[in-house]
Protein backbone atom coordinates (compact mmCIF):
# COMPACT_ATOMS: atom_id res chain seq x y z
CA UNK A 1 0.00 0.00 0.00
CA UNK A 2 1.27 3.51 -0.75
CA UNK A 3 0.21 5.82 2.15
CA UNK A 4 -1.11 9.05 0.86
CA UNK A 5 -2.79 10.63 -2.44
CA UNK A 6 -2.33 9.26 -5.27
CA UNK A 7 -4.30 10.74 -8.43
CA UNK A 8 -2.72 8.91 -11.60
CA UNK A 9 -4.93 6.45 -12.78
CA UNK A 10 -7.70 5.54 -14.24
CA UNK A 11 -9.92 2.99 -12.47
CA UNK A 12 -12.61 0.48 -13.60
CA UNK A 13 -16.16 1.83 -13.18
CA UNK A 14 -17.20 -1.67 -13.26
CA UNK A 15 -14.78 -2.98 -9.91
CA UNK A 16 -17.06 -3.05 -7.19
CA UNK A 17 -15.54 -1.34 -3.67
CA UNK A 18 -13.36 1.67 -3.09
CA UNK A 19 -14.74 5.40 -1.63
CA UNK A 20 -16.52 7.44 -3.43
CA UNK A 21 -17.32 11.74 -3.36
CA UNK A 22 -20.34 12.80 -4.66
CA UNK A 23 -20.25 16.55 -6.22
CA UNK A 24 -23.48 18.62 -7.26
CA UNK A 25 -23.65 22.49 -7.86
CA UNK A 26 -23.69 23.51 -3.80
CA UNK A 27 -20.19 21.35 -3.24
CA UNK A 28 -19.09 18.04 -1.67
CA UNK A 29 -21.57 16.02 -0.11
CA UNK A 30 -20.60 14.77 3.35
CA UNK A 31 -21.02 14.08 6.62
CA UNK A 32 -19.19 14.24 10.60
CA UNK A 33 -17.00 11.07 8.83
CA UNK A 34 -15.96 14.21 6.15
CA UNK A 35 -16.86 13.73 2.14
CA UNK A 36 -15.43 10.11 1.58
CA UNK A 37 -18.60 7.51 1.63
CA UNK A 38 -18.02 3.72 0.83
CA UNK A 39 -18.82 3.66 -2.67
CA UNK A 40 -21.73 0.95 -2.43
CA UNK A 41 -23.36 2.95 0.17
CA UNK A 42 -23.05 5.98 -2.09
CA UNK A 43 -24.66 4.81 -5.15
CA UNK A 44 -27.34 3.10 -3.41
CA UNK A 45 -28.57 6.73 -2.57
CA UNK A 46 -31.03 8.43 -4.43
CA UNK A 47 -28.86 10.72 -6.25
CA UNK A 48 -28.91 11.93 -9.99
CA UNK A 49 -25.41 10.36 -11.18
CA UNK A 50 -24.22 12.34 -14.22
CA UNK A 51 -20.63 10.56 -14.54
CA UNK A 52 -18.75 8.79 -12.37
CA UNK A 53 -14.76 8.97 -12.75
CA UNK A 54 -12.35 7.13 -11.17
CA UNK A 55 -9.78 9.40 -9.48
CA UNK A 56 -6.87 7.83 -7.73
CA UNK A 57 -5.86 6.59 -4.68
CA UNK A 58 -6.06 7.43 -1.06
CA UNK A 59 -3.63 5.09 1.37
CA UNK A 60 -4.05 2.38 -1.82
CA UNK A 61 -7.42 2.27 -1.29
CA UNK A 62 -9.50 3.25 -5.54
CA UNK A 63 -11.37 6.64 -4.84
CA UNK A 64 -14.77 8.16 -7.52
CA UNK A 65 -16.32 10.99 -8.10
CA UNK A 66 -19.79 10.84 -8.80
CA UNK A 67 -21.08 13.88 -10.84
CA UNK A 68 -24.39 14.65 -10.09
CA UNK A 69 -27.06 16.66 -11.99
CA UNK A 70 -28.46 18.06 -8.97
CA UNK A 71 -28.20 17.88 -5.20
CA UNK A 72 -29.77 15.36 -3.17
CA UNK A 73 -31.00 15.33 -0.21
CA UNK A 74 -29.29 12.59 2.03
CA UNK A 75 -29.97 11.92 5.60
CA UNK A 76 -27.37 13.00 7.87
CA UNK A 77 -25.54 14.64 5.19
CA UNK A 78 -24.95 18.58 3.60
CA UNK A 79 -23.25 19.77 0.88
CA UNK A 80 -20.28 22.21 1.36
CA UNK A 81 -18.64 24.00 -1.17
CA UNK A 82 -14.79 23.45 -2.19
CA UNK A 83 -13.45 26.57 -0.43
CA UNK A 84 -15.01 25.64 2.81
CA UNK A 85 -12.91 21.94 2.66
CA UNK A 86 -10.09 24.48 1.83
CA UNK A 87 -10.29 26.66 4.62
CA UNK A 88 -10.52 23.67 7.49
CA UNK A 89 -10.04 19.88 8.00
CA UNK A 90 -7.73 17.25 6.48
CA UNK A 91 -5.15 18.74 3.83
CA UNK A 92 -4.88 15.62 2.17
CA UNK A 93 -8.87 15.01 1.72
CA UNK A 94 -8.89 18.66 0.66
CA UNK A 95 -6.36 18.17 -2.13
CA UNK A 96 -8.74 14.55 -3.37
CA UNK A 97 -11.81 16.97 -3.31
CA UNK A 98 -9.68 20.03 -5.34
CA UNK A 99 -9.22 16.76 -7.90
CA UNK A 100 -12.11 15.72 -8.08
CA UNK A 101 -13.82 19.14 -9.05
CA UNK A 102 -10.89 19.85 -11.69
CA UNK A 103 -11.69 16.06 -13.31
CA UNK A 104 -15.40 16.72 -13.11
CA UNK A 105 -15.65 20.00 -14.37
CA UNK A 106 -13.27 19.28 -17.08
CA UNK A 107 -15.00 16.17 -18.33
CA UNK A 108 -18.37 18.06 -18.28
CA UNK A 109 -17.43 20.77 -20.30
CA UNK A 110 -15.66 18.07 -22.88
CA UNK A 111 -18.25 15.98 -23.58
CA UNK A 112 -18.41 17.43 -27.42
CA UNK A 113 -15.66 18.34 -29.41
CA UNK A 114 -15.03 21.84 -29.31
CA UNK A 115 -13.50 21.47 -33.19
CA UNK A 116 -16.56 19.39 -34.92
CA UNK A 117 -19.54 19.14 -32.43
CA UNK A 118 -19.33 15.53 -32.09
CA UNK A 119 -19.75 13.66 -28.83
CA UNK A 120 -15.64 12.77 -27.00
CA UNK A 121 -15.49 9.64 -25.54
CA UNK A 122 -13.17 8.87 -22.08
CA UNK A 123 -9.41 7.52 -23.91
CA UNK A 124 -8.75 3.96 -22.11
CA UNK A 125 -6.07 4.23 -19.76
CA UNK A 126 -5.55 8.01 -20.36
CA UNK A 127 -7.05 11.35 -18.46
CA UNK A 128 -8.45 12.60 -22.06
CA UNK A 129 -11.34 13.06 -23.91
CA UNK A 130 -11.72 11.73 -27.91
CA UNK A 131 -12.67 12.73 -31.02
CA UNK A 132 -12.26 9.94 -33.45
CA UNK A 133 -13.80 12.44 -36.62
CA UNK A 134 -10.93 14.80 -35.82
CA UNK A 135 -8.54 12.52 -34.26
CA UNK A 136 -8.41 15.09 -31.21
CA UNK A 137 -7.56 14.83 -27.60
CA UNK A 138 -8.40 17.18 -25.05
CA UNK A 139 -6.68 17.14 -21.72
CA UNK A 140 -7.80 18.38 -18.50
CA UNK A 141 -7.22 22.24 -18.65
CA UNK A 142 -5.00 23.87 -16.44
CA UNK A 143 -4.33 27.92 -16.50
CA UNK A 144 -0.77 28.95 -15.62
CA UNK A 145 -1.68 32.44 -13.04
CA UNK A 146 1.35 34.39 -11.35
CA UNK A 147 1.08 35.71 -8.18
CA UNK A 148 3.57 38.27 -6.56
CA UNK A 149 4.66 39.67 -3.37
CA UNK A 150 6.14 43.43 -4.14
CA UNK A 151 8.09 44.60 -1.37
CA UNK A 152 9.76 47.79 -0.95
CA UNK A 153 12.48 47.14 2.84
CA UNK A 154 9.70 46.85 5.74
CA UNK A 155 6.99 47.61 3.20
CA UNK A 156 4.63 45.16 1.34
CA UNK A 157 2.42 46.09 -1.90
CA UNK A 158 -1.08 44.17 -1.25
CA UNK A 159 -4.30 45.04 -2.82
CA UNK A 160 -8.02 44.20 -2.68
CA UNK A 161 -10.56 42.75 -5.30
CA UNK A 162 -13.90 43.61 -4.78
CA UNK A 163 -14.44 39.93 -4.97
CA UNK A 164 -12.44 39.27 -1.61
CA UNK A 165 -13.78 39.12 1.60
CA UNK A 166 -14.40 42.59 3.43
CA UNK A 167 -11.31 43.94 4.77
CA UNK A 168 -8.68 41.21 3.20
CA UNK A 169 -5.67 42.55 1.33
CA UNK A 170 -3.57 40.30 -0.59
CA UNK A 171 -0.87 39.58 -3.21
CA UNK A 172 -1.38 40.63 -6.90
CA UNK A 173 -2.18 37.94 -9.13
CA UNK A 174 -3.17 37.25 -12.78
CA UNK A 175 -3.87 35.11 -15.56
CA UNK A 176 -0.57 34.33 -17.94
CA UNK A 177 -1.40 35.37 -21.36
CA UNK A 178 -0.33 33.33 -25.08
CA UNK A 179 3.05 34.24 -25.66
CA UNK A 180 4.26 35.54 -21.72
CA UNK A 181 6.11 33.73 -19.47
CA UNK A 182 5.46 33.96 -15.98
CA UNK A 183 8.17 36.95 -15.53
CA UNK A 184 6.35 38.36 -18.52
CA UNK A 185 2.72 38.12 -17.29
CA UNK A 186 4.25 39.64 -13.68
CA UNK A 187 5.39 42.69 -15.06
CA UNK A 188 2.65 43.13 -17.14
CA UNK A 189 -0.46 42.41 -14.75
CA UNK A 190 2.08 44.76 -11.75
CA UNK A 191 1.71 47.61 -14.33
CA UNK A 192 -2.02 46.81 -15.28
CA UNK A 193 -3.22 46.24 -11.98
CA UNK A 194 -1.43 49.09 -9.59
CA UNK A 195 1.04 51.01 -12.28
CA UNK A 196 4.30 50.13 -10.21
CA UNK A 197 7.24 48.88 -11.80
CA UNK A 198 9.47 46.17 -10.20
CA UNK A 199 12.96 44.35 -10.50
CA UNK A 200 14.95 41.62 -9.15
CA UNK A 201 12.29 38.72 -9.70
CA UNK A 202 12.72 35.45 -7.66
CA UNK A 203 10.39 32.38 -8.72
CA UNK A 204 9.73 31.42 -4.93
CA UNK A 205 7.61 27.97 -5.36
CA UNK A 206 3.79 26.88 -7.19
CA UNK A 207 0.38 26.04 -6.33
CA UNK A 208 -2.38 23.96 -7.50
CA UNK A 209 -5.72 26.31 -7.26
CA UNK A 210 -8.57 24.70 -8.13
CA UNK A 211 -11.38 27.49 -8.57
CA UNK A 212 -11.43 26.30 -10.97
CA UNK A 213 -8.48 25.29 -12.98
CA UNK A 214 -5.40 27.90 -11.84
CA UNK A 215 -1.85 27.01 -11.30
CA UNK A 216 -0.20 29.21 -8.98
CA UNK A 217 2.81 30.25 -10.11
CA UNK A 218 4.69 32.35 -6.98
CA UNK A 219 7.11 34.77 -7.04
CA UNK A 220 9.12 37.98 -4.93
CA UNK A 221 9.69 41.40 -6.97
CA UNK A 222 11.34 44.23 -5.31
CA UNK A 223 9.93 47.72 -6.14
CA UNK A 224 11.98 49.95 -9.08
CA UNK A 225 9.57 52.65 -9.53
CA UNK A 226 6.15 54.61 -9.96
CA UNK A 227 3.61 55.57 -7.61
CA UNK A 228 0.28 52.77 -6.51
CA UNK A 229 -2.43 53.85 -9.22
CA UNK A 230 -5.53 50.91 -8.38
CA UNK A 231 -7.02 49.83 -12.22
CA UNK A 232 -10.28 50.78 -12.10
CA UNK A 233 -12.94 48.15 -11.50
CA UNK A 234 -10.25 45.35 -11.03
CA UNK A 235 -8.38 46.63 -7.96
CA UNK A 236 -10.79 48.21 -4.89
CA UNK A 237 -7.43 49.71 -2.88
CA UNK A 238 -3.68 48.81 -3.04
CA UNK A 239 -1.42 50.02 -0.51
CA UNK A 240 1.85 49.69 1.16
CA UNK A 241 1.60 48.11 3.96
CA UNK A 242 4.61 48.37 6.98
CA UNK A 243 5.28 44.49 8.00
CA UNK A 244 4.56 45.53 11.94
CA UNK A 245 1.17 46.54 10.89
CA UNK A 246 -0.54 44.71 8.73
CA UNK A 247 -4.31 44.18 7.21
CA UNK A 248 -6.65 41.42 7.29
CA UNK A 249 -4.24 38.54 5.17
CA UNK A 250 -5.53 35.95 3.00
CA UNK A 251 -6.14 32.03 3.76
CA UNK A 252 -3.24 30.46 5.91
CA UNK A 253 -3.08 27.00 3.33
CA UNK A 254 -3.26 29.90 0.13
CA UNK A 255 0.11 30.45 -1.94
CA UNK A 256 -0.72 34.42 -0.97
CA UNK A 257 -0.20 33.98 2.52
CA UNK A 258 3.18 31.92 2.54
CA UNK A 259 4.78 34.11 0.27
CA UNK A 260 3.77 37.01 3.10
CA UNK A 261 4.69 34.51 5.71
CA UNK A 262 7.88 33.84 3.81
CA UNK A 263 9.05 37.66 3.51
CA UNK A 264 8.04 38.09 7.02
CA UNK A 265 9.72 35.83 8.47
CA UNK A 266 13.06 35.94 6.50
CA UNK A 267 12.40 39.51 7.47
CA UNK A 268 12.20 39.41 11.00
CA UNK A 269 14.28 35.87 11.69
CA UNK A 270 11.77 33.73 12.42
CA UNK A 271 11.31 30.00 11.19
CA UNK A 272 10.53 29.74 7.61
CA UNK A 273 6.77 28.40 6.91
CA UNK A 274 6.55 25.57 4.38
CA UNK A 275 3.92 25.88 1.63
CA UNK A 276 0.86 23.53 1.22
CA UNK A 277 0.88 21.72 -2.05
N1 LIG B 1 -3.86 30.84 -4.30
C1 LIG B 1 -3.83 32.13 -3.99
O1 LIG B 1 -3.26 32.51 -2.98
C2 LIG B 1 -4.47 33.12 -4.90
C3 LIG B 1 -5.02 32.70 -6.09
N2 LIG B 1 -5.56 33.62 -6.97
C4 LIG B 1 -6.09 33.10 -8.23
O2 LIG B 1 -5.31 33.56 -9.29
C5 LIG B 1 -6.07 33.56 -10.48
C6 LIG B 1 -5.82 34.86 -11.23
O3 LIG B 1 -6.12 35.97 -10.44
P1 LIG B 1 -7.07 37.19 -10.91
O4 LIG B 1 -6.59 38.39 -10.20
O5 LIG B 1 -8.49 36.76 -10.77
O6 LIG B 1 -6.74 37.27 -12.49
P2 LIG B 1 -6.61 38.56 -13.45
O7 LIG B 1 -5.91 39.66 -12.76
O8 LIG B 1 -6.00 38.04 -14.73
O9 LIG B 1 -8.08 39.07 -13.69
C7 LIG B 1 -9.23 38.28 -13.80
C8 LIG B 1 -9.79 38.39 -15.20
O10 LIG B 1 -9.05 37.56 -16.07
C9 LIG B 1 -9.92 36.99 -17.05
N3 LIG B 1 -9.82 35.52 -16.97
C10 LIG B 1 -10.59 34.66 -16.26
N4 LIG B 1 -10.19 33.39 -16.44
C11 LIG B 1 -9.13 33.44 -17.27
C12 LIG B 1 -8.26 32.46 -17.81
N5 LIG B 1 -8.40 31.17 -17.53
N6 LIG B 1 -7.25 32.89 -18.60
C13 LIG B 1 -7.09 34.18 -18.89
N7 LIG B 1 -7.89 35.17 -18.40
C14 LIG B 1 -8.89 34.81 -17.59
C15 LIG B 1 -11.30 37.50 -16.76
O11 LIG B 1 -11.52 38.61 -17.59
C16 LIG B 1 -11.21 37.91 -15.31
O12 LIG B 1 -12.11 38.93 -14.98
C17 LIG B 1 -7.52 33.33 -10.06
O13 LIG B 1 -7.83 31.98 -10.31
C18 LIG B 1 -7.49 33.59 -8.57
O14 LIG B 1 -8.45 32.82 -7.89
C19 LIG B 1 -5.55 34.96 -6.71
C20 LIG B 1 -5.02 35.41 -5.53
C21 LIG B 1 -4.50 34.55 -4.52
MG1 LIG C 1 -5.55 40.12 -10.74
ZN1 LIG D 1 -14.23 16.58 -33.66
Amino acid sequence: MTPGWITTTLLDNDAPGGWAVARSREGFLHDTNGPLFPREWLKRQDLAVFAEHGIGHLDGEPVYLLELNAPAQVPGCSWQGLRGFMLQGDHTLYKVLGYAAQIGTWAREHRFCGSCGQAMVQVPRERAMYCQACDLRSYPRISPSMIVLVTRGDDILLARSPRFVTGVYSTLAGFAEPGESAEDCLIREVREEVQVEVKNIQYMGSQCWPFPHSMMLGFHAEYASGDIVPQADEIEDAQWFNIHELPPLPASRSIARYLIDLYLARRLGHAEPVLPG
